[in-house]
């Protein structure tokens, strides 16, 4: 709590608006920083729940979220501010691995909060010279470990947002006259093509930039979720052959359920035949380009594409959100997004405005998402991202060779070729039975009544969900640092004590 001489005071007590306020308000910040030190701790505590799970109504009922006519004393901020993390989901546990992002890395953090406390915008160099810079040296040190030595790049605000900005510059490549004059600068439907396995957003592209979602072509996938090429080149030329345009292909690289690689250099090749853009989805699996050990066979031919998605709040765990978008040649970004906003984007200024990024985009304003990672970055080295990226495969084989152990309470659906790894739970009553498509609707339906165990027990969250070729299955990602052996070991038996009746 506030000293006594402080817990009645207001926001207007404080800095800026009292000029004299420094002394309150470096003890009411010092008390935030440490309700955020309790929640790092209980977050890194195995015996602590992830959550304490409230139905919505109920949940609402817990928390007064009311917005007050007039303000609140600092003391109550305090409150709110524990009240809020007391009912967050701790997705830095060592016990999270419920989404591809998962894990609370503290170097990574330390710079989220001095990018709050900058709170600059992204769109110039003018406000923002250092993060400019910073955006400068890291991407171009991704550009190198995707294989360019050129090229352009840019953080937008997630992957989906990176995937429309490769598909427009795909677009504005092949037809520079649509920036001005439209659809009608293309004269016929264009169609793009990716796998069935892909990212949702690759599909909303169509949807979103006029396409229609009829002309993005899923192309089946095998049964390890790899595109078909020969698939790919029949469907190609099919589309052709009524006179549609064919223009961009994506390639996934970590698909996100089963964490599948389409095969670059296949779909490269077909691409090159054709005249077609590449792009590769890597947001999830880009960071083993940073793995000598892992990075191939599975991103071979990745610096073949035009353009790659690479998420670093995913596998590289800086914190949310962090994504890359980056393009084999330069220039392609400005010239497909510029709009030249005089008010902004001034060509007179004192510095070389080359460094002004905000006419790149089609946002204006936009985040200081570069300092986490560059920060973090730093404390790491590129020989600790390696490392890093090799403990999460190598904890993913270590799971693996536990369920191939355990195969009478776990069923694992295929080898995993990143860290999703993809299984059935087996309850007591049907380990007896043989596996067929009968038992798999039975687990399937199994999986949601095992999660809600999870979640409200409050020890444990591991994703589930269907998919093409099957029904529900439990996908367990390890993306965290914090995630240990035991902690394998731990989720196994969990799951048995908490599923083995159902
Ligand atoms: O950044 C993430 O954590 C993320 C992004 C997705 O699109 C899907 C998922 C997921 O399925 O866990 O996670």
């Amino acid at each position: 709590a506030l000293s006594r001489e402080h817990c009645n005071l207001k926001y207007s007590d404080i800095l800026p608006q009292n000029v004299e306020g420094y002394p309150a308000t470096k003890e009411f910040l010092m008390k935030v920083v440490d309700i955020l030190l309790d929640f790092i701790k209980s977050s890194n505590d195995r015996d602590s729940k992830i959550l304490e799970f409230h139905h919505p109504a109920d949940m609402l009922q817990l928390l007064d979220l009311e917005i007050p006519d007039s303000g609140v004393t600092l003391q109550q901020l305090l409150l709110d501010c524990s009240t809020t993390l007391k009912y967050q989901v701790k997705t830095g546990h060592p016990h999270f691995f419920n989404q591809l992002s998962c894990g609370l890395d503290l170097v990574s953090m330390a710079g989220e909060w001095l990018t709050a406390t900058a709170n600059t915008n992204m769109f110039t160099y003018e406000i923002a010279p250092v993060f400019i810079l910073m955006e400068h040296v890291v991407l171009q040190k991704m550009r190198e470990l995707i294989g360019w030595n050129t090229g352009d790049s840019i953080l937008a605000p997630g992957g989906s947002i990176s995937n429309l900005y490769a598909f427009l510059a795909a677009r504005h490549k092949m037809f520079p006259q649509y920036k001005e004059r439209g659809l009608a600068a293309v004269g016929g439907q264009l169609v793009m093509f990716t796998s069935d396995q892909c990212h949702y957003s690759v599909k909303s592209c169509a949807s979103v930039c006029g396409l229609g979602t009829d002309n993005c072509v899923m192309v089946p996938s095998d049964e390890r979720g790899h595109i078909i090429p020969s698939k790919l080149e029949e469907l190609i030329i099919e589309r052709k052959g009524k006179g549609h345009i064919p223009f961009f292909v994506n390639a996934t690289a970590g698909t996100t359920v089963i964490g599948a690689f389409d095969p670059i250099s296949d779909i490269a090749d077909i691409c090159e035949k054709y005249g077609l853009w590449l792009h590769v989805d890597a947001a999830w699996g880009g960071g083993l380009l940073l793995s000598k050990k892992y990075r191939h066979p599975r991103l071979t031919g990745i610096e073949r594409a035009d353009s790659v998605t690479w998420n670093p709040h995913k596998l590289m765990g800086a914190l949310l959100q962090c994504s890359s978008i980056h393009f084999k040649e330069d220039g392609l970004l400005i010239s497909c997004n510029q709009m030249s906003a005089e008010y902004l984007f001034m060509t007179d200024k004192l510095y070389d405005v080359k460094y002004d990024t905000g006419d790149k985009v089609i946002q204006c304003g936009r985040h200081n998402d570069i300092f986490k990672l560059w920060l973090q970055w730093r404390s790491k080295g590129t020989d600790g991202f390696e490392k890093h990226m090799n403990r999460l495969m190598e904890l993913t084989e270590y799971m693996v060779k536990r369920i191939k152990e355990m195969s009478d309470k776990f069923y694992l659906i295929l080898e995993p070729e990143l860290v999703n790894v993809c299984f059935w739970y087996l309850p007591t009553r049907v380990r007896n039975m043989p596996h067929s498509s009968q038992r798999e609707s039975i687990l399937g339906e199994i999986c949601p009544i095992l999660k809600a165990r999870m979640m409200e027990t409050g020890t444990l969250m591991v994703g589930y969900q269907p998919d093409d070729r099957r029904p529900n299955f439990f996908r367990n990602i390890i993306s965290s640092a914090a995630v240990k052996e035991s902690d394998i070991d731990f989720l196994l038996t969990e799951m048995d004590r908490l599923g083995h009746d159902l």
